[in-house]
């Protein structure tokens, strides 16, 4: 058990006396014992001096030595035999018993010492190390007091105490990252800084021009024609309504019609397939009503088109005085205003559609819009394309940190390391105090470091990554989405296959921002927009998009971009620099490949192609096709009956749902027959 220091400063003083103690008595004993040999000595000596002494005269108190003794006890040399003999045994014995016990005592007492010697040393070796302690709270002290000191000089003197702690402070970190630095060698950079001040983003030449001034898109008699077939459709089913007037797209024509008083709209919308029949045409899209406006709008496509140019977008003021982060050309409303999009407020885009649709050059005009506005520092492309027909002709753009990704299990790696690339951005960005890329890119040119570049991902077929594996591909995706946006990262996804096994629920959360092309079925604008309208248009870059912060839809035509027009920007660029891909895949972790149970391909699966025989039968012999009946019949959950449903759909065994009217059954029980072997 320690003892206080002041115990055991006292207890060492008493053990000090008393160790000096035993020494006097030692030492005292020690001289007891010599004593005793010398006096044996003067005893025989004494003797000897009687033995040699035979002349001596006796004086009257001498006593001879025959008188003390016996003759018989005096030899022949008058040595008395007894008295030697007490001499030689007794005395020793007395001397070497009690020496004996003195030194039992001693080695006890030695033993003690050495206890106490060890206890000692222990004491010694605390008070040393309290004594260091001491010091160093002393020095601390010290210190702290200078610096007090110091502050009220510098209070005294007028100045701010708490910059010059925070200069000594940075001086402090700038000396251990400079020790550091010495100690670490430089990392290579991953790119090479490249000297673009001479960069020169591609000219507009480089586009076709546009030969829109040459078509007429409606001719005058064939609008006033089409404005009486649409009044007489709506007179002849005796609804109050007027056609108030027409506004000429580029690829639709918008009737703008003013209900009667106490006119439904619905009652006006009811006569779509009506209108569609008395006008001979099939695409008719309804806007009822229009919003902002007293009119329901009925669009009908042009009797005549022409593919818009790009160039003509980028020529437009709008694109100009475009003022936007990430700005991308979207197209021509309905009344021919360029619609032009900040993808950094998007700030991702899901786009689905059709096979056809106008999905690939929609996706090109989006890259071609980025190249005319960033140079290689300032925007990052990967591009993925499971489908290896899309972005050949981008293969060569400096912008690409990554070759063009053609298979979807490195295409989820890909992902997988923006993710990466995303959380490493989060570090930069909490290390400059900032708290976005455009916080960040302030101070880099305020403070002269390099700024954060965008980078933009862009899928041409989720699918596809889907079916590889649904669990990296979905979470990759649904994690970029919820959090890149603050460091610059923004994705475009496109799908030809909007069924919820691609556009999942989650998907569709993270990607509030949609562009539906034409699509077979109103179910499938439902999947995409959240409501029907995606079905009735008319393909080849007509599409619906929902711009970020507008709860509305709109109609735009896209721009049409040929090869020949890619391949000469794409020159443009690369003969000033070639890529230099920076994506490292060995860093990630590889992808998950049991990802599919829940995707398209499970039901194509060897347990999935059982059930779905079953369903065939289910539906065929009961004539009803609704999810819910499958559920019950199957006794399975509510998703994979959906999947089945969809599934039965895609083999045309079902109709399209069609709000609550149950779905048509189109197989019949003997065509089905196959299924019970
Ligand atoms: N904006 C447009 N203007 C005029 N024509 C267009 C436009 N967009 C597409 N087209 C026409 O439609 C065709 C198909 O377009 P695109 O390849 O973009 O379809 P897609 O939706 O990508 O099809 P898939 O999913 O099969 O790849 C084009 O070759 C072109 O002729």
């Amino acid at each position: 058990m320690a003892l206080p220091f002041s115990r055991k400063k006292s207890s060492l003083r008493l053990m000090k006396a008393g160790i000096s103690r035993l020494v006097d008595t030692i030492e005292a004993m020690k001289e007891s014992v010599a004593g005793a040999d010398e006096e044996e000595e003067e005893i025989e000596y004494e003797w000897v001096e009687y033995e040699v002494d035979d002349n001596h005269v006796l004086e009257d108190d001498e006593v001879l030595a025959e008188d003390l003794v016996d003759s018989d006890e005096i030899d022949e040399d008058g040595a008395d035999q007894t008295f030697e003999e007490d001499e030689d045994d007794a005395l020793p014995d007395t001397i070497a018993s009690e020496a004996e016990k003195e030194q039992a005592v001693m080695a006890a007492e030695a033993a003690e010492l050495a206890t106490w010697r060890t206890e000692l040393d222990a004491l010694l070796k605390d008070r040393e190390e309290r004594s260091a302690y001491f010091k160093t709270y002393l020095s601390d002290s010290e210190a702290r007091f200078q610096r007090m000191l110091a502050n009220t000089r510098a209070q005294l003197a007028g100045e701010d105490p708490r910059s010059r702690e925070i200069a000594e402070e940075a001086a402090k970190v700038a000396a251990e990252d400079a020790l550091a630095a010495e100690a670490a060698p430089e990392p290579e950079p991953i790119v090479q800084p490249v000297d673009l001040s001479e960069y020169q983003v591609p000219t507009i030449e480089l586009l076709d021009k546009p030969n829109i001034s040459s078509v007429t898109l409606v001719t005058p008699e064939a609008l006033e024609a089409q404005k009486n077939a649409l009044q007489d459709a709506i007179d002849s089913f005796a609804v109050d309504a007027h056609v108030y007037d027409a506004l000429i797209g580029p690829r639709i024509t918008q009737f703008r019609v003013q209900p009667g008083m106490g006119v439904r709209v619905e009652s006006i919308v009811a006569l779509q397939k009506n209108i569609a029949l008395a006008l001979a045409t099939t695409n008719i899209r309804m806007q009822a009503p229009i919003p902002g406006e007293p009119f329901v709008g009925i669009e009908i496509g042009n009797s005549n088109s022409v593919p818009i140019a790009l160039r003509t977008l980028l020529q437009s003021k709008a694109w100009r005085d475009c003022d936007y982060e990430i700005p991308l050309i979207m197209g021509l409303d309905i009344q021919g205003k360029p619609i032009i999009t900040d993808l950094a407020k998007a700030p991702h885009l899901l786009i689905a559609g059709a096979t056809g649709s106008g999905k690939s050059v929609c996706m090109s005009t989006l890259i071609l819009s980025m190249l005319y506005k960033f140079k290689p520092d300032e925007l990052e492309l990967v591009l993925i394309d499971p489908k290896r027909v899309e972005f050949g002709l981008f293969r060569q753009v400096p912008h690409l940190i990554h070759s063009v990704v053609a298979d979807a299990k490195p295409a989820v790696q890909v992902l997988k390391w923006v993710v990466a690339e995303m959380e490493r951005r989060y570090e930069v960005l909490a290390e400059k105090q900032v708290r976005n890329i455009a916080g960040y890119n302030e101070k880099a040119a305020a403070e002269g470091f390099k700024k954060m570049p965008f980078t933009v991902v862009i899928i041409d077929e989720l699918a596809d990554l889907m079916m590889t594996s649904k669990g990296d591909a979905e979470g990759a995706l649904a994690r970029i989405a919820q959090l890149s946006r603050a460091v610059g990262i923004h994705t475009i996804v496109a799908t030809q296959r909007p069924s919820v096994n691609v556009i999942t629920g989650i998907i569709k959360a993270n990607f509030p921002t949609r562009i539906a092309f034409q699509v077979s079925s109103n179910v499938d604008s439902r999947t995409i927009l959240d409501c029907k309208g995606a079905e009735s248009l008319l393909g080849r870059g007509d599409f619906l998009f929902n711009p970020p912060g507008i709860a509305r839809l709109i109609r735009i035509q896209s721009p049409m971009v040929e090869d020949h027009e890619i391949i000469q920007v794409v020159e443009h660029i690369s003969g000033q620099r070639l890529p230099e891909f920076r994506v490292d895949l060995s860093t990630v972790a590889p992808v998950d490949q049991g990802g599919t149970q829940m995707g398209i391909e499970s039901i194509e699966g060897e347990d999935d192609e059982a059930l779905l025989k079953k369903a065939m039968l289910t539906v065929a012999e009961s004539q009803k096709a609704s999810t819910s009946f499958l559920q019950r019949r199957l006794r399975i959950g509510y998703n994979r009956a959906a999947l089945l449903m969809e599934e039965l759909e895609d083999r045309m065994h079902v109709g399209p749902q069609n709000g609550s009217t149950p779905r048509e059954v189109f197989i019949t029980p003997e065509e089905v027959e196959w299924c019970k072997k």
